[in-house]
């Protein structure tokens, strides 16, 4: 694989590795943290301007983010801002306390009280980064909590103050920023739900980590990878090839839809359109044949014998035809026996809603005998029905990889990052996403993409994953910024999806 500090995502402990080679290779520590946090003041400058924002607050740390606090503060004075600084602990590293001799000698000051800082139109948070080792408390705990009660735009260096690097887990209490500044390389936490409300806007600062750096420390553990569209375009089914047919191209099976849940059967549907799967077949109980006709005129649709209540009751099926199968979406948990029957083919398998239900009644073992991939894409009430033992857990990056080692599935945790672990231990984040998603009929619309690309990309499951889950959201962004979200409901979001993957191209 290759190295890239956009895509690498670190825990603390890997990044102070790194840090450690570079500086044992020659660069000087001062050098460094002269880069980065040059280029962190010239961002800062770039989007708080000196006539919105004469006056700015900082908070000076004990370590090195400290050290880059007065380094930003230093040229933020020397660009015409007003400056003031608060510095809570007196004993500085030695680095941190030349700089601030330094920037005393120009004449900034160091006040005596937090609330000296109280009228300035913007505080920089540089109170702790990485090396933040225990929970905040007693005056520090104080502090951080004024700041926060004072509602100003709050920028964090590296991370926000408090906030675990690896878990996201706010250790006793944390700065609330309002844009924070990540330091060489992504770390963990800004993947974990927990944190974001505490990061605000987030933004990389690129200070020249080489890919030689990172395969050194980063080649012996399983890779966290960071979804963009240079990390996954490889993996696109595009362009097609010159000759080529509508079965060289997949034939995906949605298993899915009963008479309460008839929409969820039309919204998987609509998904798998979204991929281009070559054919596409879907098996609902007879009744709603003719509304998926309506929906999805290219698609075949099989009608399944039902039950009294309008469940799927038997799949009248060879389902070893298939390329893929796709199960769940509007499915009801009435009915164990088909799932069953999927989880017997030899076939890549997706399981979702109901079928992750019904899977949990089974037991999870129930995959440990299937010969091909199984994909699960819980959200997070499913997914503590599937694994109970790790429900006690906040860090998500952690919980998803060993649930994936657990249960030999790909295991894709659903929410505001959504997280990807295959049983090979790799792991893909996205990004970014939209709350727009968090409403009914959305993830109906992932296990059709999912599925459509599995059935065109069959060499590479995690990254047939990774590129629907990627697309899913970014349909979910595109679709919010021109209807708000409110306004993206599954057809919407469905009919986003080309958007999406244009964008990619
Ligand atoms: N990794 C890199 O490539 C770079 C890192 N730099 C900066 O260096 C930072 C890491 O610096 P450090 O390792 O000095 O660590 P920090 O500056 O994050 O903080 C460590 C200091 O805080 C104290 N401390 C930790 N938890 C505490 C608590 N709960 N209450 C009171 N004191 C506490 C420690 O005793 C230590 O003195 C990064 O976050 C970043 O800002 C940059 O200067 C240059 C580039
Ligand atoms: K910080």
């Amino acid at each position: 694989m290759s190295y890239n500090y956009r895509s690498n995502v670190v825990n603390s402990e890997q990044m102070r590795r790194i840090e450690g080679a570079i500086f044992a290779s020659g660069m000087p520590v001062a050098a460094l943290m002269e880069k980065a946090a040059l280029l962190t003041a010239q961002q800062l400058k770039k989007s708080y301007s000196l006539a919105n924002f004469p006056k700015i607050g900082v908070i000076v740390g004990p370590g090195h983010n400290g050290g880059d606090a007065l380094v930003i503060a230093r040229e933020l004075h020397l660009a015409g801002y007003q400056v003031s600084l608060f510095c809570p602990i007196a004993k500085l590293k030695d680095l941190t306390a030349q700089q601030a001799n330094y920037v005393k000698h120009l004449g900034l000051i160091f006040q005596e009280t937090l609330e000296s800082l109280e009228d300035c139109q913007l505080i920089i948070d540089g109170l702790f980064g990485f090396g933040l080792e225990r929970t905040l408390s007693g005056e520090i705990a104080e502090l951080v909590d004024k700041i926060n009660s004072w509602q100003k735009p709050v920028i964090s260096i590296d991370i926000a103050s408090g906030i675990h690097t690896d878990t996201g887990e706010v250790l006793g209490t944390a700065i609330k920023a309002t844009h924070t500044f990540c330091l060489g390389l992504w770390k963990r936490a800004f993947f974990q739900d927990l944190a974001l409300p505490y990061l605000g806007k987030v933004e990389l600062i690129d200070i020249g980590i080489s890919p030689l750096d990172l395969e050194t420390i980063l080649q012996d553990s399983p890779p966290i990878l960071r979804v963009n569209p240079d990390l996954i375009r490889p993996y696109l089914p595009l362009p097609r090839p010159l000759l080529t047919h509508k079965y060289q191209q997949g034939h995906l099976l949605i298993i899915c839809g009963s008479r309460r849940y008839a929409g969820g059967a039309i919204l998987a549907g609509l998904g798998a359109r979204g991929s281009g799967v070559g054919m596409l077949s879907i098996a609902v109980p007879a009744a709603l044949k003719s509304l998926l006709i309506s929906h999805l005129p290219e698609a075949l649709i099989i009608d399944c014998p039902e039950t009294a209540t309008g469940a799927i009751a038997e799949l009248p099926l060879e389902l070893n035809n298939y390329h893929v199968l796709a199960c769940g979406p509007g499915l009801t948990t009435e009915n164990p026996a088909i799932i069953e029957q999927v989880l017997d083919s030899d076939k890549p398998i997706i399981l979702d809603a109901d079928a992750l239900n019904i899977l949990a009644q089974l037991g999870i073992e129930k995959l440990s005998s299937r010969q091909n991939k199984t994909i699960l894409t819980p959200h997070w009430g499913e997914f503590k029905r599937l694994f109970p033992n790790f429900s006690g857990s906040q860090d998500r990056i952690n919980i998803t990889q060993e649930a994936s080692q657990q249960s030999g599935a790909i295991v894709l945790l659903k929410g505001a990052r959504t997280i990807i672990a295959s049983p090979e231990g790799k792991i893909y984040i996205i990004p970014e996403s939209s709350s727009a998603l968090a409403r009914g009929g959305s993830g109906d619309v992932l296990t059709g993409l999912i599925g459509g690309f599995l059935t065109q990309m069959p060499d590479n499951p995690p990254e047939a994953t990774a590129l629907a889950a990627y697309l899913h959201a970014q349909a979910g962004i595109l679709a919010a910024k021109e209807r708000t979200e409110l306004g993206v409901d599954g057809v919407t979001l469905a009919n986003y999806l080309f958007a999406a993957l244009k964008g990619l191209n």
